[in-house]
């Protein structure tokens, strides 16, 4: 069982629920089975201790295809419906509440936060010397399908260049094409967010 995907995602949320990323049930992961459907995690789930039971498969449209009793998915499962869509080689989504990331949406300029030019960037696949590369942020909406309908305009004009979105007042989403490379992005965005705060404090032009 240990390469069930319900493990690594019970895992994954346990280490971001320690770093204060997934509190008072923030949050959900999720991760492609196949090409036909993913599990995530149930709503409303305390992501501390996560089991077997708090997951949910859905289809590639969000609709459920196996769940325990009781359990229904993320209300922000169209999120990550949009993403798998959109993206061909994400395999693996992890979206958590952090201060910092909620922060950073109020540093965002017409809908696009500046990430700082560090060497970091390559983690997050740009190589570029001098890297000038926005985040996208969405406005956040009691309406989770509005969310959504947002991040497909937008990522149907134009595919994300680096994996994850901010949602102002909310939270950040990234991705990757497996476990580690998610976490690898979500960890790196997160530095940004720090580095971004800090340097705000610090009066650091960046
Ligand atoms: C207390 S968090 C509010 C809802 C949310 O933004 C979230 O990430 C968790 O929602 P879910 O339905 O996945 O539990
Ligand atoms: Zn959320």
């Amino acid at each position: 069982m240990h390469d069930d995907p319900r493990t690594h995602l019970a895992a994954a949320a346990r280490d971001f629920y320690a770093r204060g990323w997934m509190l008072g049930t923030a949050g959900n992961l999720s991760a492609r089975r196949d090409t036909d459907a993913f599990w995530i995690t149930a709503s409303g789930r305390p992501k501390d201790r996560l089991d077997a039971g708090d997951f949910v498969l859905v289809d590639r449209c969000g609709q459920v295809v196996q769940a325990p009793p009781g359990r229904r998915p993320s209300a922000e499962v169209a999120l990550h419906e949009v993403v798998y869509r959109h993206v061909a080689d994400a395999r693996v989504i992890f979206h958590v509440h952090s201060v910092e990331a909620n922060l950073c949406g109020h540093f965002a300029q017409q809908g696009r936060l500046r990430l700082p030019a560090l060497e970091m960037l390559k983690g997050l696949g740009v190589p570029d010397a001098e890297p000038r590369v926005d985040l996208p942020v969405f406005a956040n909406h009691v309406n989770v399908a509005r969310i959504a309908e947002e991040m497909d305009a937008a990522f149907t004009s134009a595919q994300p260049r680096i994996p994850g979105v901010l949602i102002h007042h909310h939270g950040v989403t990234a991705w990757g094409s497996d476990f580690l490379a998610a976490r690898h992005h979500l960890e790196l965005l997160e530095y940004c967010f720090r580095y971004l705060v800090q340097a705000k404090a610090l009066a650091i032009g960046v």
